[in-house]
């Protein structure tokens, strides 16, 4: 049913052939990814409404900013009356302590009885003269007596030290000439919210309120002394009316902080990104996918399809958020502008994504490195959101070592994104001008803004920014350069695409195709391998089996080849189990026909196809159930039957049919239409093997396809395989020897990497077992064999227990066979019956040389 590609085309052919090669399978893949995605619920939810969160959270602070904004203006400030000192509440609180220097006078009494008056004070109580002596004994009695005077008046009728240019100039006070007093009160800052932020300091008041008083007494002093009545001032102070804070009015919470939080949405789609592909990287699933040929230009441009249809989808939400909550760096930017920077950023947070993904291969450490980059990446957008700072970098005359640091930012695709949203923020939103000490709100950005430098002065220095269309393209060959890097370390990091290249590979025959011989094999051929290692000796190439020639694997760092050079040949048609103990080499065999190991020597040839050369035909050819599943748990039975059946090319019109009767075989025809994720082990195992057949494979290669199943689905599975035999070649490796002997032609047993016999079950069982088996139910079994032994030396004891005697008849001599069914006819034995060896016997022989099993 698959298509098959001719040997032999033109180059026309051949590049036809290749592109519908591609076009099917990434569109099989895209939406396999798009399944994965939209399964994932929440999590595609969150990623859509995320930025609107983003622009209502940037709204509020908005709307915090000028309400805050609003609140300290006061454009009809109180009027406040100071006529009275404000009294002191409080237990033993005295509204104004007095100081004397040099005792009381005259006037001194005049002033306390009159502030008494004119505020409604008690004397000796509210006002009260505290110290007798020079100014620093009152200053002494504050400190020792802290929170108990509202305010302190020191009258001096003796001396008193004034300030003159930074000295103290003492002055004699002489009451006749003038009074002399200081106002002494209580500094510390207050804030005003707790009172009236629109109020004078409450202290401030106080201290004013004193002066009016002691000037007032002074005045009704003087007045009086000439006869006239006594003088009450009155006074009212007002603050001046206060505009909006001149700072903050015309903040713009978008311009300023928009890089932080617009920076989030495609951290998500880089982090879901990288989580899902080392998911696939880790479950195996992509391997599974290069052993059927899936290229990997297929697997990224896939990925890259989703992951642009994320991006653009975040992308939009974002401007339309920003559109809904009316912010004027979308309104008055034009649309494709704002798309070009958002997606353009997007794309390359995505390309960065796909390589580090290609570096890592555990989910836990995939979580790791997103989280690193979130929260590193939001401490480092701290710094670029500041336009200031992004001017800073463009410095005419910049030191080297800021020079290196910009080019080294400038691979780091948010800072990028935020120096054109710094360009945009200068021209559409709106920015401080530090000069005129406010903000100025830009015209718009226009496509002409795009292409222009913007230059100007900060701190006395020049700097020319250059323009949004020069750092796109540096956001354009960032991507490059990281899809350069993805794809490199694609080839080189072991895991990502089955078969690791070394670090050079561009630079080897086997990158180009080139045959040549190969160095290693040439090595191995020198070294005369044993002749036990040649199960089959066959020069002639083969076109539709299996050709193992001298191939070998040693782990990097092993001690000893997991498998040593092997030869073998498997014909069409023939189902060939490999047995083998745990570590025996099985799987690493498989592994390196499948192309998922590269051989550390020698080849193996799969339908005629070279594997160390042509991988990409043995891929077209062969099927895969190997140890592990190759299955998503977001995907339903008939989705990854779908999915494979695209894969392999099968026609539209017939593939619903192919999945169904696939469904069928394996016996999920109801659990169809469940996700995977709900199977059972053995239920995902059968799903696999239906998978391995899918596509009418000339090879398909099982490993170990029933374990985990129960008796009666392991014999359906049985019956599968038995029908699948037909026109392939079949290889499974197996653990049950009854499964080994039900299905295959030839069983071949491995130990220590070396195939040590192969053949059909009963040429091994012939070959190497004891021969055929007979117990005799007698009621002197040991006389019996006594007896027995007497007549034919030959037969050998097995066991005797009860009243039975095990006894083993060599194959190689007939005779005694014939002999010994002669003798037992005579001696009228009770019962006795007859059994050849089992495969069990034989395996434990060739194995159990070499070790306890
Ligand atoms: N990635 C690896 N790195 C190093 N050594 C490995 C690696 N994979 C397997 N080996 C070693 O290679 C040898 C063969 O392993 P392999 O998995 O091929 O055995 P197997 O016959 O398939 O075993 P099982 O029946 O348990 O699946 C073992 O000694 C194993 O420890």
């Amino acid at each position: 049913m698959q298509e098959e590609k001719p040997r032999k085309q033109s180059p026309c052919i051949c590049l036809k052939y290749c592109l519908k090669k591609h076009i099917n399978e990434i569109s099989a893949l895209t939406r396999k990814n798009i399944l994965i995605f939209s399964r994932n619920k929440y999590i595609t939810f969150l990623l859509l409404i995320c930025p609107l969160f983003i622009c209502a959270y940037l709204h509020q602070i908005q709307i915090i900013v000028d309400q805050y904004t609003a609140s300290l203006a006061n454009p009809h400030p109180k009027e406040i009356s100071i006529s009275q000192i404000p009294k002191c509440y409080g237990d033993d609180c005295i509204t104004l302590g007095i100081g004397l220097t040099g005792g009381p006078t005259e006037w001194t009494d005049y002033v306390i009885d009159h502030i008494a008056k004119s505020s409604g004070l008690k004397k000796n109580k509210d006002i009260k003269v505290l110290t007798t002596q020079d100014p620093l004994s009152f200053i002494k009695y504050i400190k020792e007596n802290m929170n108990t005077t509202g305010a302190g008046l020191i009258l001096c009728s003796n001396y008193m030290d004034f300030p003159d240019n930074n000295y103290l100039k003492r002055i004699h006070c002489d009451d006749t000439k003038g009074q002399v007093y200081l106002i002494v009160y209580n500094f510390t800052e207050v804030s005003k919210d707790i009172f009236d932020p629109n109020l004078p300091n409450p202290l401030e008041i106080s201290a004013l309120s004193v002066k009016l008083a002691v000037d007032s007494a002074i005045a009704s002093y003087h007045a009086r002394k000439k006869g006239l009545k006594d003088i009450f001032f009155e006074a009212v102070i007002q603050s001046y009316p206060l505009p909006e804070n001149r700072f903050l009015k015309g903040y713009d919470a978008v311009s300023m902080t928009g890089p932080l939080y617009f920076f989030i949405p495609p951290m998500f789609v880089f982090g879901l990104l990288i989580s899902e592909i080392v998911k696939e990287k880790e479950l195996k699933l992509r391997n599974g996918l290069s052993v059927i040929g899936v290229s990997a230009t297929a697997f990224w441009v896939s990925w890259f399809i989703v992951a642009f249809f994320f991006s653009f989808m975040t992308t939009n939400s974002l401007i339309l958020s920003g559109y809904l909550f009316q912010f004027d760096l979308f309104l008055k930017t034009n649309y494709l502008v704002l798309l070009i920077l958002f997606l353009t950023y997007s794309l390359t947070m995505m390309i960065l994504g796909f390589m580090i993904s290609t570096l890592i291969n555990s989910v836990k450490l995939s979580y790791t490195v997103s989280y690193t980059f979130l929260l590193g990446g939001l401490v480092l957008q701290n710094f670029f959101t500041s336009p200031t700072l992004m001017k800073l970098f463009h410095f005419e005359g910049l030191p080297d070592w800021m020079y290196w640091v910009k080019i080294a930012f400038s691979y780091y695709p948010p800072f990028s994104f935020s120096k054109i949203f710094s360009d945009i923020a200068a021209k559409a939103g709106s920015l401080p001008n530090y000069h005129e000490r406010k903000w100025e709100s830009g015209p718009g950005y226009f496509w002409d803004d795009f292409f222009t430098e913007r230059s100007g002065w900060v701190f006395g220095n020049r700097y020319v920014v250059p323009s949004s269309f020069d750092t796109l393209m540096d956001l354009l060959w960032n991507c490059f350069i990281l899809i350069v890097f993805t794809w490199y370390f694609d080839h080189i990091v072991e895991g990502n695409r089955g078969r690791s290249s070394p670090p050079w590979f561009i630079f080897t025959y086997e990158y180009w195709g080139i045959k040549r011989k190969n160095p290693l094999t040439e090595e191995i051929e020198l070294r005369n391998i044993p002749a036990s290692n040649l199960v089959k000796n066959d020069n002639t190439e083969i076109t539709e089996g299996i050709k193992l020639d001298k191939i070998w694997k040693k782990y990097p760092r092993a001690k000893t080849c997991a498998v040593k050079p092997l030869s073998l040949i498997i014909e069409k048609e023939e189902c060939v189990s490999i047995i083998g103990h745990n570590g025996a080499g099985k799987t690493t065999l498989l592994s390196m026909l499948t192309g998922l190991l590269s051989p550390s020597g020698g080849t193996a040839y799969v339908s005629g196809y070279d594997i160390n050369y042509e991988l990409g035909k043995v891929h077209q050819t062969i099927g895969y159930c190997p140890q592990f599943n190759i299955l998503w748990d977001e995907m339903t039975g008939t989705e990854h039957l779908w999915l494979f059946a695209k894969l392999r090319n099968i026609p539209l019109e017939i593939r619903q049919e192919l999945v169904d009767q696939k469904l069928q075989e394996v016996n999920l025809g109801k659990a169809g239409n469940k996700t995977v994720g709900t199977y059972s082990g053995g239920m995902k195992r059968r799903l696999s093997v239906a998978i391995s057949s899918i596509g009418n494979p000339s090879v398909i290669f099982m490993d170990e396809p029933t374990t985990g199943m129960d008796p009666i689905t392991r014999r359906q599975v049985w019956r599968l395989i038995q029908n699948m035999k037909k026109d392939r070649v079949i290889i499974l490796t197996t653990h049950s020897m009854e499964e080994a002997e039900i299905l295959s032609d030839r069983i071949v047993v491995m130990v220590d990497g070396e195939i040590k016999c192969s053949g059909p079950s009963l040429y091994l069982k012939n070959h190497y077992g004891e021969g055929y088996k007979v117990e005799l139910i007698d009621n002197n079994p040991k006389t019996l064999w006594e007896h027995l032994s007497l007549i034919i030396p030959s037969l050998k004891l097995v066991d005797i227990s009860g009243s039975s005697l095990f006894i083993s008849i060599p194959r190689t001599e007939p005779k005694i066979a014939q002999m010994f069914f002669e003798t037992v006819e005579e001696l009228k034995i009770q019962d006795w019956g007859l059994k050849n060896s089992s495969l069990e016997e034989v395996f434990m022989k060739v194995t159990g040389s070499l070790r306890d099993l």
